[in-house]
Order: structure tokens, then sequence, then C-alpha cells
């Protein structure tokens, strides 16, 4: 990669580890219970391929488009860019993000999706960074929870770069 100092943080066989615990105790919890799972783009489509792959309850999926960042900043204000296709009033929704890092994003879809009246509304995230946080809402399940440092790879983007390599790297600075 191109002057870009990295480190990787998670591989590919510790993603996957995680994932299937995650898919578990997700369909440990909602049992027979269909669940609407919404991935929000871009960055969650890898991760979404997967943890639906693990997850045994019936399931339906949609997609929702958001974007805040410019280059590892949040510029505050969250776009939305592609719509939902479902009608989710009276549904189990799971929203399913990569990262919460300050939680804006979030913040601002658990706002959105609480006015069409949804029968449960959870949040499953990859990444959380805990310490970037300020949000309202708490996140129900999480995959790993790292520090404020940037991170690349399974999705996850700079710029609109480096989402198809396969493992979670750090950008060192
Ligand atoms: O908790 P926050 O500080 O709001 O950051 C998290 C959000 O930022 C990223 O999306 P981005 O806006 O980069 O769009 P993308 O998914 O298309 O990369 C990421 O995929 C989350 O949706
Ligand atoms: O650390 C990050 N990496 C990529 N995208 C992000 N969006 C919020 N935080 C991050
Ligand atoms: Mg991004």
């Amino acid at each position: 990669m191109e002057n870009l100092n990295t480190k990787v943080l998670f591989s590919k066989d510790q993603l996957q580890a995680r994932i299937e615990e995650l898919g578990k105790q997700i369909s440990q919890d909602y049992g027979n219970e269909p669940i609407v799972v919404i991935g929000v783009l871009k960055g969650s489509f890898i991760f979404m391929a997967d943890l639906i792959r693990s997850i045994n309850s019936p399931l339906e999926i949609d997609f929702i488009g958001v974007s805040s960042y410019e280059g590892t900043s949040s510029t505050g204000h969250v776009r939305i860019t592609n719509d939902l296709k479902m009608d989710i009033a009276g549904r189990n929704i799971l929203l399913v993000e990569d990262i919460i890092d300050t939680g804006l994003t979030i913040d601002y879809l658990i706002n959105l999706f609480k006015v069409s009246n949804p029968k449960s509304l959870k949040v499953c995230s990859l990444l959380s960074k805990p310490e970037a946080h300020q949000m309202t809402h708490t996140i129900d399940y999480v995959g790993f929870e790292i520090s404020r440092e940037f991170v690349i790879g399974y999705g996850l983007d700079l710029d609109e770069r480096y989402r198809e390599i396969p493992e979670i790297l750090q950008v060192i600075e």
C-alpha cells in the first residue's frame, strides 16, 4: 500500500471466529422470531455477508446507505445515500454496522428507524471505539472494542480505498 503505514489488528481467522460467536448469540436471542437484518452501507457489506451466514433464525435483508466521513474524520453530518426498500413497521430490526466510532451515524439511524415503529430494534457492530463515543444509545452486539486509531479493510475505507483487504488493519500515523 502506497505510503500507508499499517499493522494487522484482526486476522481473517480472528474475524471469522468472532463472527461465528456473534451469529450464535443472535440466533439464541431471536430463536424462531423472524429478523430483518439491515446493513449500513457501504462499510458493512462484507461483515453483513459473513454474519447472516452464521445466523440460524429466519431472516430477510435490506440495506441503507449513509455517509459522513472525509478522510479519517467525521463531518458530523450524516447523509442518506440509499434508502431502504422494505417497510419496517412491526418487524424485528437488526442494524448491522462495520464500526461505531463517534456513534453519530448509529444515533441518527436509530432515531430515524424508531419513527417507523419496528417491533424491536437492535444494533450489531463488528467494531466499536468506546473512547470516541458521543452517542446516547447502546450497542447490543459488538465484535471487538478497539482504541481511537483509524482502521481499514474488511469493508472499512480510507477515502473509498482499501475496503477489499481481508483483514482489519490499523493505520499508523
Ligand atoms: O460512529 P461514526 O463516527 O458515525 O462512524 C461510523 C460510520 O462511519 C463509517 O461510514 P462512512 O460515513 O465512512 O460511510 P461508508 O460506510 O460508505 O464508508 C462507518 O461505516 C459507519 O457507518
Ligand atoms: O476507523 C475507521 N475506519 C474506517 N471508517 C471509519 N468510520 C468511522 N471510523 C472509521
Ligand atoms: Mg467510510
